[in-house]
């Protein structure tokens, strides 16, 4: 079959209901990759009804829907819909709202601005870590997605909201985001589901939602009042809108701040909560791992300068993104018809790019399900498609906090490592959780600390 154009329209391979419906209802984060994998990275298409997205592996298709055609596919429909009653008009949206906040946000998170929030985030994390004491000396495991939440919730918040926000406040904000995660999985499902009717999971939702739009709000007008010239976000965006538009709009400003915590924090979360098992699994990585960093640390307090010469560590947490992608799908919605691959896809259609399924793909990640930090030694990476590796994303909606995201989960992890043995109490598999908006185990993880003989004192 030809196109106008004459090239080829290539069918692609479809999914029928009757296979599709059981099969993401039971685990959509597995089963959608295995439907990627098995098709060899062609266009799938998934049919669930009313409901008919394709789902989107190949780099060379990433390629197309994020960066080279980026504005014909919108953040629209499936997921960034029920999202909006949360994020508001900021930069996690799309069109004027979102060319507007990326402009003002972006420069806040480059590596040089990065770098220069990075020792009070290092103190935070120290502090924190010290606390885990009392569970190391009573030989008490830890609860690990309380504590990676709550360590780097702190120290995303530090960087937001400077001293204004009390430790009680913040505790309250993570649980909170992570309802409104986890509960968007219905709707995630079934798009076309009305909004005037309640749904699974929509009560939590906007029950969520209001508590974090009552914290935000009186931290940004008491930002607001002081009127500090102060380098942590709050302060900066206050100042940069004020200066481009005249007014500084509060309610504009806490969307800023919800999209870029709720970006922020979850996914960092997350990441780190698949890394105990897999080290569990991998005695040799671990043990590499833990040379490293008491090597590069010493006995003296984990500093920023650690950060870039902990080089397996880096290679650790890009091998952890490519297994373990905390945003494991990216709904994007066609503006006019189009092709991908030499399918056809129509105006409206609901595109899956799935970095889960592209970082399992054979022909660019051999052994794909095997954890391997090597893929990222030397010069591997540069013959790599560009496109095969995308746990930030890509194109003009690339993440903005890829910096932050590695100078926090290094401190976070050479923290923990110099300071405790850290080991599983008993081997824990984990399996992803139904749905959700984020890549987090079904399962509840344990970590014990075991504590390391030093020579400096706390
Ligand atoms: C492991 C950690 C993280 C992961 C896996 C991650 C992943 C992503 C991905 C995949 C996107 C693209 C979304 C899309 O194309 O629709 C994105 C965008 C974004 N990320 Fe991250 N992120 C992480 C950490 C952070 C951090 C620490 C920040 C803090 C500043 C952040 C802020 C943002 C923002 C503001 C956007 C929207 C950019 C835009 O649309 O212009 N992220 N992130």
């Amino acid at each position: 079959m030809f196109n106008a154009t004459g090239t080829t329209v290539t069918r692609p391979k479809v999914i029928p209901f009757y296979r599709a419906i059981p099969r993401l209802v039971k685990d959509p984060v597995t089963e959608l990759a295995r439907m990627g994998t098995e098709a060899g990275g062609r266009v799938v298409r998934l049919d669930l009804g009313p409901f008919r997205p394709y789902l989107i592996s190949h780099p060379d298709h990433v390629q197309q829907v994020l960066k080279t055609d980026w504005d014909n596919f919108v953040r629209a429909g499936m997921f960034w819909q029920p999202l909006q009653r949360l994020i508001g008009h900021s930069i996690m949206g799309e069109g004027e709202s979102w060319a507007s906040a990326r402009k003002i946000l972006q420069p806040l998170f480059t590596a040089r601005y990065t770098a220069s929030l990075a020792e009070d985030m290092a103190d935070i994390i120290a502090e924190r870590i010290v606390e885990l004491d009392d569970f190391a000396q009573a030989g008490r495991p830890i609860d690990v997605e309380h504590e990676m939440t709550s360590i780097v919730n702190q120290a995303v918040i530090k960087v937001l909201f400077g001293g204004r926000i009390t430790r009680e406040t913040a505790e309250r904000l993570a649980p909170e985001f992570a309802t409104c995660a986890s509960s968007i999985g219905f709707r995630m499902l079934f798009p076309s589901a009305p909004y005037s009717i309640r749904v699974p999971g929509d009560r939590a939702f906007l029950r969520a939602t209001k508590k974090i739009h009552e914290i935000v709000y009186p931290l940004i007008e008491r930002a607001q009042r002081e009127k500090t010239q102060s380098k942590e976000v709050v302060s900066a965006l206050l100042t940069v809108r004020l200066e481009q538009e005249g007014k500084a709009d509060v309610r504009q400003v806490r969307d800023d701040l919800v999209n870029v915590y709720g970006a922020a924090s979850e996914n960092t979360a997350m990441s780190l909560l698949w890394l105990w098992s897999v080290l569990h699994d991998h005695p040799e990585v671990n043990a590499r791992l833990q040379e490293e960093i008491h090597r590069v640390v010493g006995d003296g307090p984990v500093r920023p300068s650690h950060v870039p010469e902990m080089h397996y560590l880096r290679m650790v947490l890009q091998e952890l993104l490519r297994v373990y992608p905390s945003a494991w799908v990216l709904p994007r919605q066609a503006v006019a018809d189009t092709e991908i691959g030499g399918v056809r896809i129509k105006a409206g259609s609901q595109v899956l790019v799935s970095p889960y399924t592209t970082h399992r793909l054979e022909e660019f990640w051999p052994r794909p399900t095997e954890f391997d930090p090597e893929r990222w030694a030397g010069d591997k990476t540069e013959r790599r498609h560009r496109y095969s590796f995308i746990p930030f994303g890509a194109g003009p909606h690339v993440c903005i906090g890829q910096h932050l995201f590695y100078v926090e989960a290094s401190l976070l992890i050479a923290n923990l490592f110099s300071r405790y043995r850290p080991a599983l109490p008993y081997p824990q598999k984990l399996t992803p959780l139904r749905g959700g908006a984020t890549l987090r185990p079904k399962e509840k993880l344990f970590l014990q600390l075991h504590p390391i003989e030093r020579k400096r004192a706390a």
